[in-house]
């Protein structure tokens, strides 16, 4: 991205958006300097942006990730810009099927998942993360801790601490806010007042902000994101990235489109008769497939109806 600004297309002070308040942005520049500068409502900054600025003229560079997100009427909008992971937040009531979506949502937004299980001091979360730990534990970054006692945070602080910058996602409850007041305490979020704080009409002010932690390592910090979690995944996505394939260095099924069901020269199927792959993460690959699809096409029928509805 240097080399860019070396070519004297961008004019400006290189800084980096690391708060947004809707009509402004909060940018740091290298000297340290923080300031705000005013932007459109919509105009498309988020937080993690590097972007050049001259007086009151904000101009973006390229970005190497985007994460986005679904609001509660299907509109996608972006999150976050520039993160290399996501933590994936597990708790006892997490719904099955969650963490795959997630680890596939992730893979294929260009970061990389790592996986939490919260609530360690309690023993459904110790046995939760067991069985965990059994099937994920030597595909992806793996911590077992307790945001409210501050056991096994240690090890997450080292792994963010490694030029990491990153979020959370997670099912409502799980203790992202928690976790993210253990990590950066200058935060002090409020704990299970979010909803509160969004039903009294405050929304308009929604912050997000990019945290420097205190080891080092970066996290964003994204309220609407908590309540809705990722966009959905597509069919080609989940047959690339389903955690457990990853024995397969690239697609070598015969049909690009492969969705490794009874496709000949399935190399999926080939890799779980060689024992490469389980016949457990096979089938619940089959389930999640199942329901994907199924989104898929309802999603088609809808846009059907409306394009019936305008002609
Ligand atoms: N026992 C236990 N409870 C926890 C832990 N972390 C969080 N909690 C509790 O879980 C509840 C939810 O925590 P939050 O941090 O608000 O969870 P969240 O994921 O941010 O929730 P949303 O904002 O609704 O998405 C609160 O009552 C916390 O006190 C933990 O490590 N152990
Ligand atoms: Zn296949």
């Amino acid at each position: 991205m240097g080399s860019k600004g070396k070519q004297g297309r961008e004019r400006g002070e290189e800084g980096l958006i690391v708060s947004h308040f809707g009509v402004a942005v909060e940018v740091l520049f290298a000297s340290g300097e923080r300031r705000m500068v005013k932007v459109k409502r919509n105009s498309g900054h988020v937080v993690g942006d590097h972007v050049t600025v001259e007086g009151e003229v904000l101009a973006r560079l390229p970005r190497k990730t985007e994460l986005s997100r679904r609001d509660a009427r299907g509109g996608i909008h972006l999150v976050a810009a520039n993160l290399d992971v996501l933590g994936v937040v597990l708790a006892p009531g997490t719904p099955p099927g969650f963490l795959d979506r997630a680890i596939v949502a992730s893979r294929a937004a260009g970061l990389s998942p790592f996986i939490v299980i919260n609530k360690c001091d309690l023993p459904e979360a110790r046995e939760l993360g067991e069985g965990v730990r059994a099937v994920y534990g030597g595909i992806l970054p793996f911590f077992t801790l307790s945001a409210a006692t501050g056991e096994g945070i240690a090890p997450l602080c080292a792994f963010l601490s490694d030029g990491h910058r990153g979020a959370f996602v997670g099912t409502t409850g799980v203790g992202k806010s928690s976790l993210m007041n253990a990590l950066c305490p200058e935060l002090n979020l409020k704990v299970g007042e979010l909803s509160d704080y969004n039903w009294t009409g405050k929304h308009t002010t929604t912050v997000s902000s990019l945290h420097a932690l205190p080891d080092g390592g970066e996290l964003v910090d994204t309220p609407g994101f908590r309540d809705f979690g990722l966009v959905d995944i597509t069919v080609p996505e989940l047959a690339v990235r389903f955690p457990g394939f990853e024995s397969l260095e690239a697609h070598h099924c015969r049909f690009n489109d492969c969705r490794h069901r009874q496709e000949p020269g399935c190399a999926v199927r080939e890799e779980m008769d060689a024992g490469g792959i389980s016949e457990e993460r096979y089938r619940t690959y089959l389930v999640l497939l199942a329901e994907v699809e199924a989104l898929e096409e309802e999603a088609l029928k809808r846009s059907w109806r409306s394009n019936k509805e305008k002609r």
